[in-house]
């Protein structure tokens, strides 16, 4: 591996399934040490991307280039990858320490070196301790934790995360999301992470690649992303409630930032459309000039705001406008 090189450089990758064209013309880096989630709706072609990746599909045209190594054309073991996939099949039959030391021995490690490389790799996700037990004896959590140390355990410069917390259940993920976000920031590796949900890839990436219909439409560090999404489509899909037609300019949209909405005295006066409480308090909807305008109100801010009608101002200079994408 070259000095310089990021860990991974995708190049106008594209992959078609008959008339489907699952990915058209994807190009990308992640840095050594850094996290990229490549975020976007089911069949919006991430899978496929992490898949050439692997060596698992065959792109049409383009390139993969891991630490600097072009492995468009090597088979999946010779590109040696650290691969977590969302059924993370542990062997049942071997303990934990095997199951991660099977990769290292597969290469060609001595079973002394490759039992070292395994229990650095479990040292990693917290789980030494239970290096002698079965996949059945450990939590869901657990298990996918040691899928993990075994992608750690190959030393690549790059790990692949395909939805690696999908199948567990909430509690599970928050706890897993918060170890993972520290672990990934002490493996010099670089990581490729693919997900649907937003709040992973916000939680735990460093920059995010936003996918729809095969095409990457936004990327970028993943708080800017967030807080200026570059079209309504990405707004919505990034969860913003207040994404609105422009009113003069056809083909733009307004997005309004809940931040920014100032309630109370000064303000214009709304009709409240509806109410509804929520875990933090209540979510109410108002007939703006814009259209249904959703805000979250505090407890403190829903005891003030009682009534039928609500007084607020949406400063102009805080709308952000952006090409409208939504239809198609
Ligand atoms: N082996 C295949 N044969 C035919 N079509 C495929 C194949 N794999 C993927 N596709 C199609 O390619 C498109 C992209 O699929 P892909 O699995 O990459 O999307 P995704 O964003 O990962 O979706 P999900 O989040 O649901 O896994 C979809 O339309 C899918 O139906």
């Amino acid at each position: 591996m070259t000095a310089a090189a990021p860990a991974l450089s995708l190049r106008g990758l594209s992959k078609a399934f008959g008339a489907v064209q699952a990915v058209g013309d994807v190009s990308l880096e992640v840095q050594a040490g850094e996290t990229l989630a490549l975020l976007g709706p089911s069949g919006c072609g991430k899978s496929t991307v992490l898949r050439s990746v692997a060596g698992l599909e065959r792109p049409d045209a383009g390139q993969v280039l891991v630490g600097g190594r072009d492995v468009t054309a090597l088979p999946p073991e010779a590109r040696h990858l650290g691969l977590v996939f969302q059924d993370y099949a542990l062997f049942p039959h071997l303990s934990v320490l095997d199951n991660v030391a099977y990769g290292p021995r597969r290469r060609g490690s001595s079973r002394p070196d490759a039992a070292q490389q395994a229990r650095e790799a479990l040292a990693l996700v917290g789980l030494s301790e239970h290096e002698r037990r079965l996949p059945a004896q450990l939590s869901g959590g657990q298990q996918q934790r040691v899928a993990l140390a075994r992608a750690l355990a190959t030393r690549s410069p790059l790990l692949l995360l395909d939805e690696p917390l999908s199948n567990l259940d909430e509690k599970l993920r928050s706890e897993l999301r918060h170890d993972l976000r520290g672990l990934f920031g002490q493996l010099g590796a670089g990581v490729l992470l693919v997900t649907h949900d937003q709040r992973e890839a916000l939680a735990l990436a460093h920059r995010v690649a936003v996918m729809r219909a095969g095409h990457v439409v936004q990327e970028g560090a993943a708080a800017d992303l967030f807080a200026r999404p570059a079209t309504a489509w990405v707004a919505e899909f990034l969860g913003w409630t207040n994404v609105f037609a422009h009113p003069q300019v056809s083909g733009q949209a307004l997005l309004v930032p809940e931040s920014a909405v100032q309630l109370g005295a000064g303000g214009e006066l709304l009709r409240v459309l509806s109410r509804q409480r929520s875990e933090t308090g209540e979510t109410v909807t108002l007939a703006h000039p814009l259209g249904p305008l959703t805000l979250s109100l505090s407890p403190r801010e829903a005891a003030a705001a009682s009534g039928d009608e609500l007084r607020l101002t949406v400063p102009s200079a805080a709308l952000l406008q952006v090409p409208d994408d939504r239809e198609g």
